[in-house]
């Protein structure tokens, strides 16, 4: 056996892991990622560094320096040594991005729904990862992996585990049941953790607030037309209206029947479910209904109930479905991300059956959003962060000065290949509600299918970077740079230039409906989902983008530097009081305020010239801990609030470490103490370790960016010397 040495919780309690020497990490080169259990592995099918580094396999053979890293130049390099290490054949660093617990129950669903084998190995490594974050108090789970226990996580926590074949009886599910009744038993859910019991038939569709597919028969211009809602949110509920207008469910099963005596304090048959539509638990209320919420949801079932004929029904999920085929076609049948994922293989299975193409393709597909780590296998937030992370990984080695060293090259090669070949080539479908695409780049792969503003921004950047460099000439003809200008073009396309937030960029798409839709937000556990909003740390990487193309191009100069000094100006204008900004995607001001002072920095303000960069400094010096270095906690995101951890984190240290260089803060004594902090929590081999999550979405759940810890550390350590060499 090659698991890490230490004792997981699932040991504790006697469940043997599956064999790391058995797990392969399958690439495309486009991206993909897929683990594979090989029974008997082969002679000529070895594991890779990367894979045993991933699966936290005793036999990884980390470099071993003996010494410390004389400067922070050399420090910058062993990392960089260590992060070669990680990046797989196709130029992508593959990581366990993990974080959210409620996508997990849609991958066990919709397979058992479609009656898809789960493979042995697949469900010990689930089952081993549910225990493993389970809440070391109580036993429940949260919305995302370290949270306090919520009845959404638990109920989805303690189901996927029954149906991965986990007894009632087992010490993990009598700790999570306990919890589970404590929160007041599964009638407590929020919309979607309702919604997938509903499909599971643990839980009566009428006890269900609707999820109306009539709003994508509409008129396109009204605003509350879902196809201008934030693209994840209309992905999510155009399968889910299919399913819930069908009142689709599992066919029951002794499983099933057992599962509803275990989830609840009453007995099923004496649970009214029309009056449970409600009944949130107060642990998980993130954004409570609204009075017009309800007022429209009563509305909507007297309809459904008594005046929807069905004739219409099928001639509305008809349509629907003519819409999911097209987002399966957008996406290569991979859809946005896991949670509409689950749910169109679904929709499928229904629409055409278990041997039909669209089916299997899709369900086929799931597997990309699952990965194996040291604690088991989850289901990711997406099918992974490939893009975004090439990005970075290209252009900090680029700032770090370290590109340009022979043994940095190859993998530099790597990553800008796999950039290119990300980039959109076609349209989507015609009558899908999607923007242009061609010229863009996403977050993780070109299959995905969407647009992101600062993933195309930052990759453009990457790609001038290796454009530029004499040292690479052997590798820029691969790309014709008149392909930057379509990216250009769709960025420029992307700036917020109504009356809404002017200047700023969203995530997707540009903004295309009012925020008062939040009304509406019918998810309980999320807040700011309907909508696009505009974000500080896109609107700095799109900066950062257009400024580094027209540095080097003609093409469309006004109008960047347009975009450029709009963008800007909104920058200017979100600074909090305090000098700070918030952070929409990573925790949390200090995350912001590098993007922040970046952008600022690239257009010429530092310290020394600008009251803005000064107040944005000010305020990141002003949170340093007494060890020198930065820490901040997931609470700043829930509360809005600067949180410092208890302890310094090497990520966030290294972000503030970032902002100051960049913004030229003349006291080189706070950064050095800053660097001193990076150095000294860097391992013999040149790593750093996993300290806390880094990033967030939706202000209330954790993600982590395993790559982080990396890429900035090393932009920090090669900033730095540089710039005081
Ligand atoms: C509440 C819902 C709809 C849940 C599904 C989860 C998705 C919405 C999340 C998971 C990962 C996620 C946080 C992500 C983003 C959007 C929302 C995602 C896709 C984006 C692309 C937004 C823009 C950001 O700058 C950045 C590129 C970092 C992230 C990456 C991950």
């Amino acid at each position: 056996m090659t698991n890490k040495s230490t004792m997981f919780y699932s040991e504790k309690l006697g469940l043997s892991p599956t064999d790391n020497s058995n797990w392969r990490l399958r690439t495309s080169i486009l991206g993909a990622a897929v683990w594979e259990y090989v029974e008997t592995p082969q002679a000529d099918d070895l594991q890779s560094p990367m894979e045993k580094y991933l699966l936290g396999s005793d036999d990884f053979e980390p470099p071993v320096y003996n010494d410390r890293a004389k400067d922070a130049f050399e420090s910058a390099i062993r990392g960089a040594e260590f992060f070669r290490l990680l990046q797989a054949e196709n130029g992508t660093w593959p990581n366990m991005y993990q974080g959210p617990m409620f996508m997990t129950v849609g991958y066990v669903a919709a397979c058992y729904f479609t009656k898809t084998t789960i493979p042995e190995a697949y469900k010990t490594e689930m089952i081993r990862y549910y225990i493993n974050v389970s809440h070391p108090v109580d036993g429940g789970w949260g919305l995302y992996n370290v949270d306090k226990s919520t009845c959404f996580g638990t109920t989805m926590g303690y189901v996927c585990l029954r149906l991965l074949g986990l007894p009632p009886h087992h010490t993990a599910c009598v700790r999570a049941r306990d919890t589970l009744h404590r929160l007041g038993g599964a009638v407590a859910n929020p919309h979607w953790g309702k919604a997938w019991l509903a499909i599971l038939n643990l839980y009566e569709w009428e006890g269900v607030n609707p999820a109306p597919a009539d709003l994508f028969m509409l008129p396109q211009f009204l605003p509350i037309f879902p196809f201008k809602w934030w693209v994840h949110t209309r992905a999510i509920y155009l399968a889910m209206s299919y399913v819930s207008s069908v009142k689709g469910k599992c066919e029951l099963d002794p499983l099933l029947l057992s599962l509803r005596t275990e989830i609840y304090t009453k007995s099923y048959g004496k649970i009214d479910f029309s009056k449970e539509r409600n009944n949130v638990c107060g642990v998980d209320l993130y954004y409570p209904h609204t009075g017009f919420l309800n007022l429209a949801n009563n509305v909507l079932v007297f309809y459904e109930k008594y005046l929807r004929p069905d004739w219409w029904n099928r001639r509305v999920n008809k349509t629907i479905y003519e819409y999911v085929l097209k987002e399966l076609k957008n996406t290569e049948y991979l859809g946005i991300a896991p949670v509409s994922a689950a749910f169109n293989t679904i929709v499928t299975y229904m629409e055409e059956g278990p041997d039909s193409e669209n089916f299997q393709k899709t369900r086929d597909r799931l597997s990309e959003v699952l990965f194996k780590g040291p604690e088991g296998i989850t289901v990711m937030g997406t099918n992974g962060s490939q893009t975004w992370d090439s990005s970075f990984a290209v252009q900090y080695l680029f700032m770090a000065g370290l590109a340009e060293r022979p043994e940095f090259k190859d993998m530099i090669v790597r990553a800008y290949k796999f950039l290119i070949r990300s980039q959109f080539t076609d349209e989507c479908a015609d009558g899908s509600f999607r923007d242009r695409r061609k010229g863009a780049w996403p977050f993780s792969t070109k299959e995905q299918g969407y647009t992101v503003s600062d993933c195309t921004a930052e990759a453009i950047k990457a790609i001038i970077m290796v454009k530029n460099s004499e040292y690479y000439k052997d590798v820029h003809h691969l790309y014709d740079e008149r392909n930057l200008e379509d990216g250009i073009d769709i960025l420029l396309g992307l700036q917020n230039v109504g009356n809404f937030h002017f200047g700023s960029f969203s995530t997707y798409e540009k903004n295309k409906a009012t925020p008062l839709l939040e009304a509406l937000n019918p998810a309980e556990v999320f807040g700011n989902i309907m909508v696009e909003y505009p974000y500080i740390e896109c609107t700095d990487s799109s900066v950062l983008g257009l400024k580094y193309f027209t540095d080097h191009y003609e093409y469309r100069r006004d109008e960047i530097n347009l975009a450029i000094d709009r963008a800007i100006k909104y920058i200017r204008a979100n600074q909090n009081e305090d000098g700070s900004w918030y952070g929409c995607w990573g925790v949390c001001f200090t995350y912001a305020g590098m993007f922040a002072l970046e952008a600022l920095s690239v257009v010429g303000n530092t310290y020394e010239s600008d009251l803005t960069v000064r107040k944005g400094c000010d305020f990141l010096v002003s949170r340093q801990l007494p060890d020198g270095g930065w820490g901040e906690s997931m609470k700043s995101s829930e509360m809005h609030e600067y949180f410092s951890s208890p302890n310094s984190l090497v990520v966030q240290t290294a972000w503030v470490v970032i902002a100051l260089i960049l913004a030229e803060y003349p006291q080189k004594d706070v950064i050095d103490r800053g660097i001193k902090l990076i150095m000294d929590r860097q391992q013999s081999g040149g790593n750093w370790k996993f300290e806390s999550v880094e990033g967030v979405f939706n202000h209330s759940c954790g993600i982590e960016y395993p790559n982080y810890k990396f890429m900035f550390t090393i932009k920090a350590l090669g900033l730095y010397s540089k710039t005081y060499a």
